[in-house]
């Protein structure tokens, strides 16, 4: 295994969105990227993926010698992972078919080589049955897109070494990410766990005619998410008590805060429900594409990154 600040060479497995959005970003923090994906127009639209997020890259400062030229895309899974020194699996989230690539990742990567997960929700524990050797395997949770989000949520299975845990979280921050190690396995993880909460309670309220797709999103973005890119929700809450921090905000509005926390169940995700979400976003989209969507999140992420200091660092340079 060699030490995470001497990894020069990783293999992308699943070259969609998220996996694309890996090769962007490791391409950008200099390192060569080998990339497999079984689509037959793979290849084209991973190159497409890169050449449009390169602008935003080169503007965020690309690591010494980094290149979109150092990417690689293979025929076979075998030649993508034969000389990597990490390997990022992004596939498609179904149960079965991470078992079963997992496995053939874990018998074609050199020995030692610590292979993660992109997986937004499965835990590590269910996908390593298959493999050989499961204590290299982690889940390297991201966020979309991965080369402008910083966050990577790195957690092991039951039969993952706790030395790979740790050898992939260094990794990871050596190659510019911000990382949460958590000690043992949550559905969702952190993030996604809380993205859902909220996630839950606008499909709700879209459900019941409470509010439409337009407000909820303009209820994040005019209101709580400016202040969440600066400080998180509990510290943001505990300036809702004023000079009593946090104990006056619970003190002050705990008990009338009950009463939003009871709503539970998922709303089940009927036809009209489906429907209504999706129009309602193409409706917001007001005749963008999502390729001019794409360009204007980078643009905002950007600036908000630029604006609070957290560009990211260099990598393998
Ligand atoms: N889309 C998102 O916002 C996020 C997704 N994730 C996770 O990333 C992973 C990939 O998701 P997306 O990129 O959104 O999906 P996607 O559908 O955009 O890409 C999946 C890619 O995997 C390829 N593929 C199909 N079968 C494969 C196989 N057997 N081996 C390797 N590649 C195969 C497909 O051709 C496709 O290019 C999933 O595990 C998902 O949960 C994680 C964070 C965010
Ligand atoms: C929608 N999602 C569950 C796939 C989202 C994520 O996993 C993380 C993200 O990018 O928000």
């Amino acid at each position: 295994m060699p030490s995470p600040e001497d990894v020069r060479r990783v293999a992308c497995v699943g070259a969609g969105v998220i996996g694309g959005g890996w090769v962007a970003h490791f391409l950008a923090r200099g390192y060569d990227v080998t990339a497999w994906d079984p689509a037959p127009d793979a290849e084209a639209r991973l190159r497409r993926l890169v050449d449009a997020a390169w602008p935003a890259l080169e503007q965020l400062g690309l690591a010494p010698g980094a290149s979109a030229d150092r990417l690689m895309v293979t025929a076979t899974l075998e030649e993508a992972v034969s000389e990597a020194q990490f390997v990022q699996e992004s596939a498609p989230e179904k149960l079965d078919l991470k078992r079963e690539l997992l496995a053939k990742l874990d018998s074609a990567t050199p020995a030692g080589v610590v292979i993660a997960s992109s997986t937004s929700g499965y835990p590590m524990t269910d996908m390593q049955t298959e493999a050989v050797t499961p204590g290299r395997l982690v889940v390297g949770h991201p966020f979309n897109p991965p080369y402008l989000i910083p966050l990577v949520e790195v957690v092991g299975g039951e039969r993952t070494d706790p030395e790979a845990v740790r050898w992939a979280s260094r990794f990871y921050e050596v190659a510019g990410k911000s990382v949460i190690t958590m000690d043992r396995e949550v559905p969702g993880f952190i993030a996604n766990r809380l993205q859902e909460a909220l996630w839950r309670e606008a499909l709700h309220m879209v459900a019941s005619g409470e509010a439409t797709v337009r407000d909820i999103d303009l209820s994040i973005t005019e209101g709580p998410g400016l202040r969440w890119a600066i400080m998180g929700p509990m510290l943001t809450f505990a300036l809702a008590g004023g000079e009593g921090g946090m104990a006056h905000m619970l003190d002050h509005f705990g008990p009338s805060l009950k009463s939003p926390w009871t709503r539970l169940e998922a709303p089940e995700l009927d036809t009209a429900l489906y429907d209504a979400v999706v129009a309602g976003c193409d409706d917001a989209a007001d005749g963008r594409t999502i390729a001019d969507l794409v360009a204007e999140r980078d643009r905002g992420v950007i600036a908000v990154l630029r604006a609070t200091g957290r560009l990211p660092g260099t990598g393998a340079e």
